[in-house]
């Protein structure tokens, strides 16, 4: 099958969260299979577009609006990701530093998805299947079925994918002029709560719709930001297909970001000394558990109750533990978080930013990796924990329910927890202090973790199985 992925993210070429991770490791799964996966996404000025070499793939001129605009579709010439990945130039629109916050997102995003579909207009077939992950492709299911200049794709079958129902692209209906001339009457189509909802459309006008976990797909439809009538109405379409993780990147035997290697054999010393490095550079004490928050410094991670539950957890524990916080978010957060570090020298610390290596050598270092998240779709960072032996403190939602399970039930191997309030968390704390106590059972759980396979080989065919069947 011909597949293309189209997303506002592609590790290694541009990623602000899980949605890379999953958009940079599918479409490889895909192909090993057999099958011809794609990715299109805009252009950013990263390290990733200036390290490699590219060739143009198509010039094009769409309509956005009153204004028309020239776009180039560029391809990666080597398939070095290992699948084809075409980034998309609109001049002035696309060629930013960042991937989003900025003022004219709503244009950016719009004019992206109106020159793929007219990019695809151009070829002399027509693709299998388009695949759209989050609100930043979720226009596309409706501009191909309503849009009469584009009107010789709207039997292309197309799945829409929620990595996060948090963020749906809101617009007001005076940018409906900007979508390519659209069936007026179809306008109930694009609508949701009174303006246009670039996720709610998507998940309309989608042949299929799939999110990345079950849990989540049954907690989308009581919470998910004002959609929940709509999952409820939608049920019938929707399917829950759990991530995977990409176990070439994600792999402690051959992480070039980690300073010792390790796997189940030398678990423990692999990470005591991975522990050792990262304690120093922080100033932590390797003695104590080291705990670490990998994350969006946001109220879905739960990230405005970390500094409470750590004064409190270091308070009760009298310093016997360690905290080291890895994010980016809302300033607020990151005003307290980084304020907070002087007064516990030796036991806490915190990055405020985004650095992909950290992110590996904590997994790495850590002996514990806390996630209080109110909302988590699927959930990345356990697995990876998983894989590099840190025992995952999660909250029970989403995907972390369906990925991790308690160390007090038979077998189980986390620490999950029910609510995201400080009280459950410093209990937790307790807890994994105890675990780490006990030097036997923590190694036990952790080779177990190791050995629990979450790689993409599972949901992969799950994708194709959905694509094969969809019927409008
Ligand atoms: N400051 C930082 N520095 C370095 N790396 C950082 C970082 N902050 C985050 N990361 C990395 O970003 C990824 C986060 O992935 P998650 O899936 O846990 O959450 P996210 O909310 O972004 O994704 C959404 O989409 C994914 C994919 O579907 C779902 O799993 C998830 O539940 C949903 O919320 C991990 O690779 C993590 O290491």
């Amino acid at each position: 099958m011909e597949i293309i992925h189209v997303s506002a993210e592609c590790y290694p070429m541009a990623k602000a969260g899980g949605l890379g991770d999953v958009v940079g490791a599918l479409p490889k799964y895909q192909c090993k299979l057999g099958h011809f996966s794609k990715v299109v996404m805009p252009m950013y000025r990263t390290r990733f577009l200036y390290q490699n070499e590219w060739v143009t793939d198509f010039k094009g001129r769409a309509q956005m609006g009153n204004w028309w605009f020239d776009y180039t579709v560029i391809r990666e010439k080597h398939d070095k990701l290992g699948f084809p990945l075409y980034v998309v130039d609109i001049n002035g629109l696309l060629d930013r530093d960042r991937i989003y916050g900025y003022a004219d997102d709503t244009e950016r995003f719009t004019a992206f998805q109106i020159a793929v579909v007219d990019w695809i207009n151009h070829w002399q077939h027509k693709p299998d299947v388009i695949h759209c992950h989050d609100y930043h492709a979720g226009l596309i299911p409706f501009i191909l079925k309503n849009s009469y200049y584009y009107n010789r794709l709207a039997d292309i079958p197309t799945v829409m994918t929620i990595h996060n129902a948090q963020y749906q692209g809101w617009m007001g209906w005076d940018k409906g002029n900007l979508l390519p001339v659209w069936d007026i009457t179809k306008g109930g189509l694009l609508e949701w709560g009174g303006v246009i909802n670039p996720l709610a459309a998507g998940i309309k006008n989608a042949w299929k719709v799939t999110t990345v976990s079950w849990s989540y797909l049954e907690e989308l439809r009581y919470n998910s930001n004002g959609l929940e009538a709509l999952f409820e109405y939608e049920k019938g379409k929707c399917v829950g297909v759990l991530n995977g993780i990409d176990n070439e990147v994600w792999d402690p035997m051959n992480d070039p970001f980690i300073e010792v290697q390790y796997d189940i054999d030398d678990v423990e010393e692999g990470k005591r000394d991975n522990k050792t490095r990262i304690c120093r550079e922080f100033g932590l004490d390797p003695q104590y558990p080291l705990i670490a928050f990998i994350g969006r410094l946001v109220g879905e991670k739960a990230a405005d109750i970390l500094p409470d539950a750590i004064v409190s957890s270091l308070y009760g524990l009298e310093g016997k533990v360690n905290f080291l916080v890895l994010g980016s978010g809302e300033p607020h957060i990151e005003w307290q978080l980084s304020q907070m570090k002087p007064h516990f020298p030796g036991n806490y610390n915190v990055e405020i930013g985004y650095n992909e290596a950290l992110s590996h050598q904590l997994y790495a270092g850590a002996d514990f990796l806390l996630m209080p998240s109110r909302v988590e779709p699927c959930g990345l960072n356990q697995m990876y924990s998983m894989r590099y032996g840190t025992v995952p403190m999660v909250r029970s939602t989403g995907g972390l329910k369906d990925t991790v399970t308690d160390m007090g039930d038979e077998g189980g191997w986390g620490i999950r927890f029910n609510n995201a309030t400080v009280g459950d968390v410093v209990y937790s704390v307790n807890r994994a202090l105890e675990l780490f106590g006990n030097t036997e059972r923590l190694n036990n759980m952790r080779r177990h973790m190791m050995q629990i396979d979450h790689s993409w080989e599972h949901s992969v065919q799950q994708y194709i199985d959905i694509y094969q069947r969809l019927k409008y």
